[in-house]
This record gives C-alpha cells, sequence and structure tokens, in this order.
C-alpha cells in the first residue's frame, strides 16, 4: 500500500488518520510527524500510529503531507528537504495548507518535485469529506490520480485550476464551521421558543441530517427542495422573509468574500 507521512496532527492531520483508518487503510502504512509532544502522544494512544520526526517519517513516505498551519510551511518544509527526496523512492508532496501556493513549495523542492494542492474538510472524519485538488507544475496524471486514490476513501474528491483554491476554501474548507454556526443558532433560537436544549437540539441535526440526505439524492435543486417546504401564507414563508430581511444572503456573500480574501493573504505572508 502507498505509504503516507502525516506532517502536523493538528485538527485536520487528526480528520485524516481518523477517515482513512475507518476506511481501512493499514495503520502500519501511516506516520506521523508532529512537534508538540503530548499530542503526539495522543494520536499514537488514540489510532495506535507510528509518530516520529520529520525527516524519519518523510524519508520513508511515498506521500508526505502537510497539515501545519500556513505560517508554518515554511519551517517544516525545510525539514523534509533535508531528507534524500532525490533517492530511489518516488515521491509526492500534498500540502493541505489555505491559501499556500504550490509554486511555494516547489521553489523549496529538488527541481521537478510534484505538489499537489489540496482543501479538505473535516467531514472527512466521518468518510464524508470533500477534497478538492489542485495539481502543481510538475504533478503528473499519475500524481493526482494516486491523490484522488486515497482522498476518496475520505469523501467526494473534485479538481480545480490552482487558481480556484482561495474560493473553494471558502466554500468548502471553512463550510462545516459556518453550517455548525446556523446549527447553533436554531438550537439557541429554539430553547428561546420553549424548547428544552436537549430537544431542541435532536430535533435540529436531525432536521440538518434529513436535509442533507435529501440535497444529496434528489435531483432537485436546493431552491425546489425549499419550496417543497414552504406552504402559501404558511410558517416557513413567514420565516424566510425575516431571514431574507436581516439579510442572510449578503451575509453569506460578504463572509465568503472574507474567507476567499484571507486566503490570500495567508498565502503570502506564508512566503
Ligand atoms: N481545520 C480545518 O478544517 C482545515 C484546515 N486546513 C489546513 O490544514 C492546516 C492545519 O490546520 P489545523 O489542523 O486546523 O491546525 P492545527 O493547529 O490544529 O494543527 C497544526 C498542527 O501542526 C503542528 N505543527 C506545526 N509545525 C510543525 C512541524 N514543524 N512539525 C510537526 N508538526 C508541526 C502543530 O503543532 P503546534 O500546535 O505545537 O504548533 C499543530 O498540532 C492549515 O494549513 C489549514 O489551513 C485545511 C482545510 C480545513
Ligand atoms: O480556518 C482556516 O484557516 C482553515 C482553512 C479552511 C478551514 N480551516
Amino acid at each position: 500500500m502507498t505509504r503516507i507521512a502525516v506532517i502536523g496532527g493538528g485538527r485536520i492531520g487528526e480528520a485524516l488518520i481518523a477517515g482513512l483508518l475507518e476506511a481501512g487503510y493499514a495503520v502500519r502504512d501511516l506516520v506521523v510527524a508532529e512537534k508538540f509532544e503530548s499530542r503526539a502522544a495522543e494520536l499514537a494512544s488514540t489510532f495506535g500510529v507510528l509518530t516520529t520526526t520529520i525527516a524519519e517519517a518523510s524519508e520513508n513516505a511515498d506521500v508526505i503531507v502537510l497539515a501545519v498551519k500556513p505560517g508554518d510551511v515554511d519551517g517544516a518544509l525545510t525539514e523534509v528537504a533535508k531528507t534524500d527526496l532525490d533517492g530511489e523512492r518516488e515521491q509526492l508532496i500534498v500540502s493541505l495548507a489555505a491559501g499556500v501556493p504550490t509554486s511555494k513549495f516547489e521553489s523549496k523542492l529538488p527541481a521537478g518535485f510534484p505538489v499537489v494542492r489540496v482543501m479538505p474538510n473535516t467531514p472527512m472524519l466521518v468518510g464524508e469529506g470533500v477534497s478538492v485538488l489542485a495539481p502543481g507544475k510538475y504533478a503528473k496524471t499519475e500524481h493526482l490520480e494516486l491523490v484522488r486514490t486515497i482522498l476518496s476513501t475520505v469523501g467526494k474528491v473534485v479538481t480545480v485550476k490552482e487558481n480556484q483554491l482561495d474560493a473553494v476554501t471558502a466554500v468548502s474548507g471553512s463550510g462545516p464551521a459556518y453550517f455548525f454556526l446556523v446549527v447553533e443558532a436554531m438550537i439557541d433560537a429554539g430553547v428561546g421558543l420553549g424548547l428544552t436544549r436537549e430537544v431542541a437540539s435532536a430535533l435540529v441535526v436531525q432536521t440538518m441530517v434529513g436535509s442533507g440526505a435529501m440535497l444529496d439524492r434528489s435531483d432537485e435543486t436546493p431552491a425546489e427542495l425549499r419550496y417543497a417546504v414552504t406552504s402559501p401564507g404558511g410558517t416557513t414563508a413567514a420565516a424566510v422573509r425575516k431571514l431574507e430581511e436581516n439579510g442572510l444572503r449578503a451575509a453569506f456573500f460578504d463572509a465568503l468574500d472574507a474567507a476567499k480574501a484571507r486566503a490570500a493573504e495567508m498565502g503570502v505572508t506564508a512566503e
């Protein structure tokens, strides 16, 4: 099997490890480099994965996944680049860092070294992620296919041109957080109407799960599914009117603009 080194065992690194193991990936083919010692120990005891240094992890891996914060990419990459990347083994770097361009990696790696940039999201923890791939200058079809094969075990995979990845980050990378915020708001509103928090949470969570399943399985657009809930002159129409009056759509347009701009900014400051 393809040996994968995950550099950075934070939230997204953990989601990837957990998702791969859950999908049946062999634990012996995964290795983690995490500089925070107690965190490394936690990952080793939770998942049974080997934790080691960046040098050792990179040396023996087919695919080196960088899952550190954009500001830590430079340091981590310097460590990776110290290992024998020109050796017998054909290797590939996969970056999960928001905003950081593939050119940044390519400039620090041996000439022609393949890099694939990916924007994943945390639902990959439960096999329902979406990972968006963009190849760097030297990544060939077989490299993209390898990354697609690995990430398709933890959700859907889409490929775009690299100049779209900051927009992708705003939509699906950060997307789960918007969803959780809406869930929180609906629970709070239910409690405001007199439901217990327990009942409100159960109702909102199942409403989201059911609505998500409908979106996934139906051929109808989100608007058509919404029309089916909206009886003429009824409760939904009254609620949607308030959401529109309060600028729900404009809030999302602004929010995603801000996320995209922030991704671009992080890419520059990580240079
Ligand atoms: N969280 C998410 O939903 C998503 C995150 N991403 C991207 O994933 C990357 C990681 O994000 P996230 O997991 O949230 O961040 P975290 O801070 O949770 O994780 C990063 C981890 O990497 C560790 N680390 C930093 N430098 C090194 C190093 N040199 N060697 C080994 N480990 C190191 C950090 O340790 P320490 O804390 O000690 O610094 C930390 O544990 C970011 O670039 C982000 O843009 C992409 C998509 C979604
Ligand atoms: O908030 C962030 O910067 C990262 C990138 C996408 C999701 N989390």
